[in-house]
């Protein structure tokens, strides 16, 4: 394809002067980072960044091309991609596809040759950046910010079912995942610990949950504010109330509601896979992969059955959550890792065990 002029236009009067790298052209979206240095197939495919313009700050991408392993989900849900050198000619065993034939194929806009640091800086700077991909420099992006229903166009509409091939029991421990927008691996991090696994929609009504009978049951990353999402603070914590639960991300963010506590935005996101994190407890710290624009107010968490059980080293942000004495943990981060370290796996482990070491469910 003939490199063609492309720009980026931003609320903030910046214009960037880049090449199409597809042939989708046009988008409209929130700009956000991601620092990692590998894993754009994960952050492309994580359904988190639904209604975002993504850019890569490490400047070569594509070098490793494009497997049919590293997917957290089967379409992108991103709105444009932006990076600074593209790799043509992939490297890798696993490699199948080039970057550019997967933007053509999943129908992604996106642009190269952008100083990609230069326009982390702006977003640094301005903390909340709208932009426009378009072929016309003056254009003006439009405010994105306000989707309340983005959810809903990446959770799964009905419930699917896996099964584990891991388990050494005869019946494999059930979670139920409730779906906002589930990155694949959370699901395989389940199977492979031995969890027979079904996703449900959103949604998903307490009494519906509880006929599926499940040991535990973890509330998923998604897009978008978790405020929009208040109104499910009562079934969640219903939910919640019943069974051993685990949050992540944006699930992590919807328990914090349920029970009391609120949420704000940050300046500009945690995007990437190497952000440290305290365990409080053993003061011990791990390397996590993270990816959201919002955080629990640390003032917020005030109830007295709860506790602050992670904190991110660089700003002290709320990462984690737990119950003082049911069975109810929540991380900001992702230990399901994607792209990313796999420091904090252990939490999968000690979530499972609440369940499967006492042999029955514990207080369905
Ligand atoms: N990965 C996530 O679950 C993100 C949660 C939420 N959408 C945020 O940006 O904070």
């Amino acid at each position: 394809m003939p490199e063609t002029t492309g720009y980026l236009v931003l609320n903030t009067g910046d214009v960037l002067e880049g090449k199409w790298l597809s042939s989708y052209k046009y988008a409209d979206g929130e700009l956000v980072f991601n620092t990692a240095m590998t894993g754009y197939q994960e952050v492309m495919t994580d359904p988190s960044y639904a209604g975002q313009i993504v850019t890569m700050t490490y400047p070569l991408i594509g070098n490793y091309g494009w497997n049919e392993v590293d997917y957290e989900s089967i379409q992108p849900s991103l709105k444009g991609f932006i990076v600074s050198t593209p790799s043509h000619n992939p490297e890798h065993y696993e490699s199948k596809y080039t970057l550019v034939e997967m933007l053509e194929k999943h129908k992604i806009p996106a642009l190269s040759h952008i100083d990609t640091r230069a326009l982390t800086k702006i977003i640094r700077k301005h903390g909340e950046v709208y932009g426009k991909m378009t072929d016309n420099p003056e254009d003006k992006p439009v405010n994105t910010s306000v989707n309340p229903n983005i959810v809903s166009t990446v959770s799964v509409a009905e419930k699917i079912t896996y099964k584990t091939n891991n388990s050494t029991d005869q019946k494999a421990p059930h979670v139920v995942v409730v779906d906002f927008g589930y990155k694949h691996s959370i699901a395989h991090s389940l199977l492979e610990l031995g969890c027979d696994v079904t996703v449900v929609p959103f949604d998903t009504r307490f009494i519906e949950v509880q006929s599926l009978a499940p040991d535990g049951v973890v509330l998923s990353n998604g897009p978008g504010d978790p405020k929009a999402l208040a109104h499910l603070s009562t079934n969640l914590k219903q939910i919640a109330d019943h069974f051993p639960t685990m949050g992540i991300c944006l699930g992590h963010q919807l328990i914090a509601l349920a029970y009391g506590a609120t949420t704000k935005r940050l300046p500009y996101g945690h995007r990437g896979s190497n952000h440290p994190v305290k365990d409080v407890q053993t003061g011990k710290v791990m390397i996590t992969s993270q990816n959201h624009g919002y955080v629990v107010d640390y003032d917020s968490v005030k109830m007295d059955d709860w506790y602050v059980s992670h904190i991110n080293v660089n700003d002290k942000s709320v990462e984690g959550l737990k119950h003082k004495t049911k069975p109810l943990m929540t991380v900001q981060f992702h230990p399901e890792a994607h792209p990313g370290p796999i420091d904090t796996h252990h939490l999968f482990v000690n979530f499972i065990k609440q369940f499967i070491t006492k042999g029955e469910k514990q207080h369905a």
